[in-house]
């Protein structure tokens, strides 16, 4: 089933020790495809992350997963405070690929510009990173995974507390990454923004559905995933709760 798949995950359960949190999860994500991961908090996408990533080994199933995996975190966990610019945080991209004993060099500070040219931040390069807007952050972010050279790229909610402009910039960079072959799983509460992206995840605690927008973005299946807190709108939008985070 996971035949030409990027990443996939077969019958995977996970868990931090005690019983899993995450269980029954079985999806294959090919070259070219948005993957919305859609699921209350504390329904597990933290956890499918870090066990794609290999930080959590399954505690049953089977992960399918290339050597290199791309990270974006929120950019409002991330240190602001640091006084380093934005081409040393897309620098840090680089020291994934390098052996220990390496420094940086004058080809990863070009991968580095090359990758905040591709995120559309050549003029903010040496800015610092904290004084940039949410937007430009997460982008020198992406960029930061970009330098990595990862054909799979795990971004948890990275729209959260972007304006509008900033939000059609993103979506425009991650249509762009797909078109060019990577496979991108994004951890989101927008389930309208699911409905523009190639595949759906929803999972609370257990895999509650996989495949194309049209087929998952149910009103079962999202009854399913987020429990009573969904409030419907007339027609086929709905709103989800506001979301928090305690484990920031
Ligand atoms: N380090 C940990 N040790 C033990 N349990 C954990 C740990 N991290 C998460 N959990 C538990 O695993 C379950 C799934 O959490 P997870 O963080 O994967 O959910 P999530 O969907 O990412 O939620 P959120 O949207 O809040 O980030 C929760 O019940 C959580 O309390």
């Amino acid at each position: 089933m996971s035949a030409g798949a990027l990443v996939a995950a077969d019958g995977l359960a996970a868990g931090y020790g005690g019983p899993p949190v995450l269980q029954g999860v079985t999806f294959a994500v090919k070259a070219g495809e948005r993957v919305a991961v859609l699921g209350p908090n504390g329904g597990g996408k933290t956890t499918l992350f870090r066990t794609l990533l290999g930080e959590l080994r399954p505690s049953a199933g089977t992960v399918v997963r290339p050597p290199r995996i791309g990270v974006v975190p929120q950019t409002e966990r991330s240190r602001l405070d640091f006084p380093v610019s934005a081409l040393d945080v897309a620098l840090m991209g680089t020291l994934s690929t390098l052996p220990w004993w390496r420094q940086p060099g004058r080809a990863d500070r070009r991968r580095a510009r090359r990758a905040l040219a591709d995120v559309g931040l050549a003029d903010r390069m040496h800015r610092t990173f904290g004084d940039l807007s949410g937007g430009q952050r997460q982008r020198v972010l992406v960029a930061r995974a970009l330098v990595q050279d990862a054909p799979v790229l795990l971004l948890d909610e990275s729209y959260v507390g972007l304006d509008a402009p900033s939000v059609d910039l993103l979506d425009e960079l991650l249509a762009t990454l797909t078109a060019q072959g990577r496979a991108l799983l994004i951890a989101t509460h927008d389930v309208d923004q699911a409905r523009g992206w190639e595949r759906v995840l929803c999972l609370n605690r257990r895999q509650v559905a996989f495949g194309a927008p049209a087929d998952v973005l149910t009103r079962a299946t999202l009854e399913a995933t987020y429990g009573g807190e969904i409030v419907e709108l007339p027609g086929e939008r709905c709103v989800l709760p506001p979301h928090h985070h305690d484990h920031a």
